[in-house]
């Protein structure tokens, strides 16, 4: 039997990192790339759209079962634009309140069921890079590579902060440290894969690290692990 297409897992809380360095690895080693969190965040807008309730399990469900999703141009790297239903919500996903909304129904059971299959269809050769939550723990137990990025909360805070603002959107610092607390909270206290290192992830602390360090870490234990031909 053929071994399936190796992965690497790129799972922690909000700012650790994680879209930028699973972006940067994609495309360094010409992988797939799945940004898990995207989902969560296209259905959290569908529902808006469609008028239906963040806690509508059974109609959300659904709604991810049948979410009209394209990532064009998402060859290697991030993808260039994501069309949701016919139209580019590539920039309008990236909202702190799309974030809040995305983990408000990451937490439903029949949600997290119905995006299952979806995330693991990416896995193909030559390999896939994924970046979410449960990437590690749930999605592909069994990636030969499993990172669990963090960073303190005021670090992460302060990445999104200079993020956003570099986007011309109005933020507050405070206001953004509150609220990446309070998704901390829901997305590791939640009783259905909640965010949490698998027992076998090597864990890096970002906080004082560049993007280029962390880079240089993962690149070791890849060669470490000699899973990139
Ligand atoms: N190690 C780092 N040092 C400084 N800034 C970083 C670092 N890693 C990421 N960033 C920046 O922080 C912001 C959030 O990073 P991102 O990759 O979107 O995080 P995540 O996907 O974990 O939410 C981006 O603007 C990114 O450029
Ligand atoms: N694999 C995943 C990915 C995201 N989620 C949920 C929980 C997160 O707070 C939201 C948004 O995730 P996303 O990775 O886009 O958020 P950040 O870029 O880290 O701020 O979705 C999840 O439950 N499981």
């Amino acid at each position: 039997m053929n071994s399936p297409a190796p992965v690497i897992t790129i799972d922690g809380p909000s700012g650790s990192g994680k879209g930028t360095v699973a972006g940067r690895l994609a495309n360094d080693l010409k992988w797939r790339l799945l940004d898990s969190g995207a989902l969560y965040r296209l259905l959290a807008f569908a529902a808006a759209n469609h008028g239906v309730a963040l806690e509508n399990e059974p109609l959300l469900s659904k709604l991810a079962a049948h979410l009209d999703v394209q990532f064009v141009g998402a060859t290697n790297g991030k993808a260039a634009s994501i069309i949701l239903e016919g139209d580019d919500v590539t920039h309008s996903i990236r909202s702190e309140q799309v974030a809040a909304g995305a983990s408000k129904v990451a937490a439903l059971p029949a949600v997290r069921a119905a995006l299952l299959e979806r995330q693991r269809a990416f896995r193909e050769l030559p390999g896939l890079v994924a970046d979410g939550r449960d990437m590690g723990t749930v999605v592909f137990p069994d990636a030969p590579l499993k990172i669990f990025l963090t960073a303190s909360a005021e670090e992460r805070a302060r990445r999104r902060y200079l993020q956003l603002k570099a986007k011309g959107d109005d933020v507050s610092l405070p206001r953004l440290l509150k609220e990446i607390r309070a998704r901390d909270e829901r997305d590791t206290q939640r009783a259905i894969a909640p965010l949490k290192p698998a027992a076998d992830a090597i864990q890096l602390d970002s906080t004082e690290l560049s993007i280029e360090q962390v880079l240089e870490r993962i690149m070791s234990e890849i060669a470490l692990r000699d899973i990139a031909g």
